[in-house]
């Protein structure tokens, strides 16, 4: 069977006071989009930066094609596997002054007909033309989101890390942004539920924090009828699998289309394709 095209194994990072702030994720990706969710605090952010060589995983590896950071260089694997961060930085210039910048950095300087064209794809997300010619600081929140986004995706990375791509737009915005993507190669963390259900087509990561292998601790939701529901009680219309639990409740109805297309994170945090019934409303509780 052919190799994943992106592989991590038992990536862990620690805080400042040695406790594990995350441990033991493992991910195979091949194509489509992959959400990550998970409370806030839980390490969403920094796994993204320890994937593309910005933060110093303390435990791990990754690799690309079956070569790791260091095999391909680093500046070239920031280029393959591109963090695009939540929040840009506010920089001097213009959007435009900045693309420039980046292309000119050796490991971006290829034929201009290996690039697409930002301005058009932002174009199609909403983004006038004349808005890349203004300052940085003059842009909304939503509109430097949007371009951001554009010139990465602009460079067609192998895949795109994103750290909540939609968190400063409307829903047209959003919807247009999500089906862009949607054909990319992407890590997607996000905190709409919704979304994360929307979006994911290669399975959802579901941080907890700290050791992702120890077992997650199991809360009963109480269903509207009065009914508990746990793990226990599920296991017999879920053939023991366990069940994502960021995203928790899924609406009646939304249980067929959820079938093979939710994942499942098991005892060991390695994503897993599972076709669980969203009928198991067990959840993973974040463990610190
Ligand atoms: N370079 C770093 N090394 C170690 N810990 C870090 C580093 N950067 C951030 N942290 C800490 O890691 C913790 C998790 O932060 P992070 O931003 O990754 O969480 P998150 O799950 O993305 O949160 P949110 O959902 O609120 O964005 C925080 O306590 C943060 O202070």
């Amino acid at each position: 069977m052919a190799s994943p095209l992106f592989r991590a194994k038992n990536i862990g990072k620690k805080n400042s006071d040695g406790t594990w702030l995350f441990r033991n994720i493992d991910i195979d990706f091949s194509h489509g989009v992959m959400t990550i969710t998970g409370p806030s605090g839980v390490g969403k952010s920094t796994l993204l930066k320890c994937i593309n060589q910005t933060i110093v995983m303390d435990e791990g590896q990754v690799w690309l094609d079956d070569k790791t950071p260091d095999q391909w260089g680093v500046p070239t694997w920031r280029s393959k596997v591109m963090y695009i961060p939540q929040r840009t930085t506010i920089m001097e210039g213009t959007p435009l002054d900045f693309l420039e910048e980046v292309r000119a950095f050796s490991v971006h300087k290829r034929n201009k007909d290996s690039y697409d064209d930002p301005v058009q794809i932002a174009l199609d997300w909403g983004i006038r033309p004349h808005l890349w010619h203004k300052k940085w600081n003059t842009l909304s929140g939503g509109e430097m989101q949007r371009i951001s986004l554009a010139i990465g995706c602009s460079f067609r990375p192998e895949i795109l890390l994103l750290d909540e791509p939609t968190s400063a737009l409307d829903e047209v915005s959003c919807e247009k942004v999500e089906r862009t993507l949607g054909h990319l190669n992407c890590l997607w963390v996000t905190h709409n539920p919704q979304q994360a259900h929307r979006i994911s087509t290669a399975g959802e990561l579901v941080m907890r924090g700290g050791d992702n292998r120890e077992p997650p601790l199991e809360v009963s939701i109480d269903d509207g009828n009065n009914n508990n529901n746990n793990n226990k009680n599920n296991n017999s219309s879920n053939n023991g699998k366990k069940k994502d639990g960021g995203r928790g409740q899924h609406e009646e109805g939304e249980e067929e289309e959820s079938q093979g297309k939710a994942a499942g994170v098991g005892a060991g945090g390695r994503v897993r394709q599972d076709s669980a019934s969203s009928s198991d409303k067990t959840v993973q509780a974040g463990r610190r």
